[in-house]
């Protein structure tokens, strides 16, 4: 409740004294009961995770995305909603990536559901974070959905021109998304390439499985490193990816 509204502010102030944070994405569809949310959520706080973030492309229900929502009230963390559309607005987070995809065929995923939901979020007095949303390589059911021309995993100069891009329109941060279950994540050499040109804080996700290519990825400049897959899979190697980010063995 008390970073309702400072989001934004509590990621940046802390990535200015952390350097790399952690990110738990957790699918209110994949989590079946109140007990494993509690287990798990437990773990991920416990092993030092900087937010959760809440959603998933297909099976969410807002009564799901509520229920998890309102579960983790206890934690002093962000709850951060990862909308796939417009149903998955609610008051109870505290704060909303407000996502564009930058490289969709669609309006509606770029500027569409944005004039949707946007009375929505002013009503429920909601922070929008704004993003821009970049489907690089696999793509997974996030590209599909949402027509991504996916850049190959080995053109950097698109991602940079993308990231650029996103810093010129205003956006606060850059979400790099291998695509969810991506046998391969987002090249660090894509990273650095692109850490060297621009200052946008870059949030890096997507088939990222282990503690070396995490902590890769954020020595070639990611800021946040997403996990999501792995949580749901393999819950002791997702605590030794965030302890591996955060130092914190
Ligand atoms: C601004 C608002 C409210 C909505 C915009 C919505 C946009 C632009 C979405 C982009 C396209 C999209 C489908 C994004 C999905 C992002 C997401 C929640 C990814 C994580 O889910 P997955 O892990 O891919 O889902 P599954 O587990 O269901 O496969
Ligand atoms: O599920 P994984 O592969 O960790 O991907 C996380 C996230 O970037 C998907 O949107
Ligand atoms: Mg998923």
């Amino acid at each position: 409740m008390k970073l309702k509204g400072k989001v934004k502010k509590y990621i940046l102030d802390k990535l200015a004294d952390e350097k790399r944070l952690h990110f738990s994405l957790l699918d209110p569809y994949k989590i079946k009961t109140e007990n494993e949310l509690n287990y798990i959520a437990k773990n991920l706080y416990e092993a030092g995770t900087d937010a959760f973030l809440i959603g998933g492309t297909l099976g969410v229900s807002k009564e799901r995305l509520d229920f998890v929502l309102s579960s983790l009230e206890e934690y002093e963390i962000p709850k951060i909603i990862f909308p796939s559309n417009i149903n998955l607005i609610s008051e109870i987070a505290d704060a909303l990536l407000f996502l564009s995809l930058l490289n969709s065929d669609d309006i509606y995923y770029i500027i569409g559901a944005h004039i949707v939901a946007a009375p929505i979020i002013k009503m429920l007095q909601l922070e929008a974070i704004p993003t821009g949303y970049v489907i690089i390589g696999y793509g997974g059911t996030a590209a599909h959905v949402g027509r991504a021309r996916v850049i190959p995993y080995d053109n950097f100069e698109l991602a940079l021109a993308y990231t650029l891009a996103a810093e010129y329109l205003g956006m606060s941060f850059v979400y790099l998304e291998a695509g969810s279950g991506a046998p391969e994540p987002v090249r660090p050499e894509m990273i650095s390439f692109i850490k060297k040109i621009t200052n946008i804080p870059l949030i890096v996700g997507g088939g990222i499985k282990g503690v070396d290519i995490a902590r890769r990825l954020t020595e070639a400049g990611a800021d946040i490193i997403v996990t999501g897959n792995i949580i749901e899979n393999d819950l002791e190697r997702a605590i030794k990816i965030i302890r591996g980010i955060k130092n914190n063995w």
